[in-house]
């Protein structure tokens, strides 16, 4: 298993941002994480991603547990965190040096030319991070989130923003990461869901509603359509 979680909660003062989740991510397979907004995805996320300590419970990536192998484990993951924060004076290349180098890569030079073909930056790939529109922003938040080629990829909104030419080719660039990857993605875009998702995790007030596959999901509610099912499990 790539990502296995074990009664995961993150409190602030007296607020269960994510109470008691338990939750598998499998390779081969994308995992989208739904809920209303501040369900506890992106606390979610960032404890995965090493950056925030859990109040309580266990994380594993790929068989070693986060906090006692932070160094390691952090080398197995790519993240693209919401609203991707980017430094934006850099150039594209110039900005993908650095993260690479922060990751001690070699042969640096051809590992970003193949990252910017990946992502589909070539033809931006000489800009200021400063000039590029929100979806070609949002290229060089996966480049960094797959430079160093992690097994694991957590995506917090990715498509977010993204007009609807962009959201087909990023939906389709992260389908074929994908196949590779154990992928987990939040998202509020059902189409989304039924585009690119094989599992789905449903959060609401901090704990988990569903935690299934996409397919015993829409058959357990047949034949409720993927918002009503959202719906249903997320009103209180
Ligand atoms: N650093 C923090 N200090 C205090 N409260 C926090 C902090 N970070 C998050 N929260 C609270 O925890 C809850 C969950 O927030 P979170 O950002 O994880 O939700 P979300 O599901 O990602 O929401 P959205 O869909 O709006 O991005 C919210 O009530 C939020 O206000």
């Amino acid at each position: 298993m790539s990502i296995s979680v074990k009664n995961l909660s993150k409190h602030f003062d007296k607020q269960k941002a994510v109470d008691l989740i338990s939750f598998e991510a499998k390779p081969g397979r994308i995992l989208g994480f739904l809920g209303p907004n501040g369900a506890g995805k992106s606390t979610t996320m960032r404890m995965l991603t090493g950056f925030l300590a859990p109040t309580a419970g266990e994380i594993s990536i790929c068989n070693e547990n986060i906090l006692s192998n932070p160094v390691t484990t952090k080398q197995k993951i790519g993240y693209l965190p919401e609203n991707t924060p980017l430094y934006t004076d850099m150039y594209v290349k110039e900005f993908l040096e650095f993260v690479g180098e922060t990751y001690g890569l070699k042969n640096l030079v051809n590992t970003i030319n193949d990252v910017v073909k990946r992502v589909g930056l070539t033809p931006q790939q000489h800009k200021k991070i400063s000039m590029l529109s929100k979806g070609y922003r949002q290229r060089v938040g996966l480049a960094q989130a797959i430079i160093h080629n992690p097994q694991v990829l957590i995506l917090d909104e990715p498509t977010s923003g993204l007009d609807p030419n962009q959201l087909v080719d990023i939906r389709a660039l992260i389908k074929s990461l994908g196949k590779e990857k154990t992928v987990v993605l939040s998202t509020h875009i059902m189409q989304e869901v039924e585009a690119i998702c094989d599992d789905i995790i449903i959060i609401n007030n901090g704990k988990l509603v569903a935690n299934t596959s996409l397919e015993d999901l829409k058959e357990t509610h047949y034949p409720l359509s993927l918002e009503e099912i959202f719906k249903k499990l997320t009103l209180d």
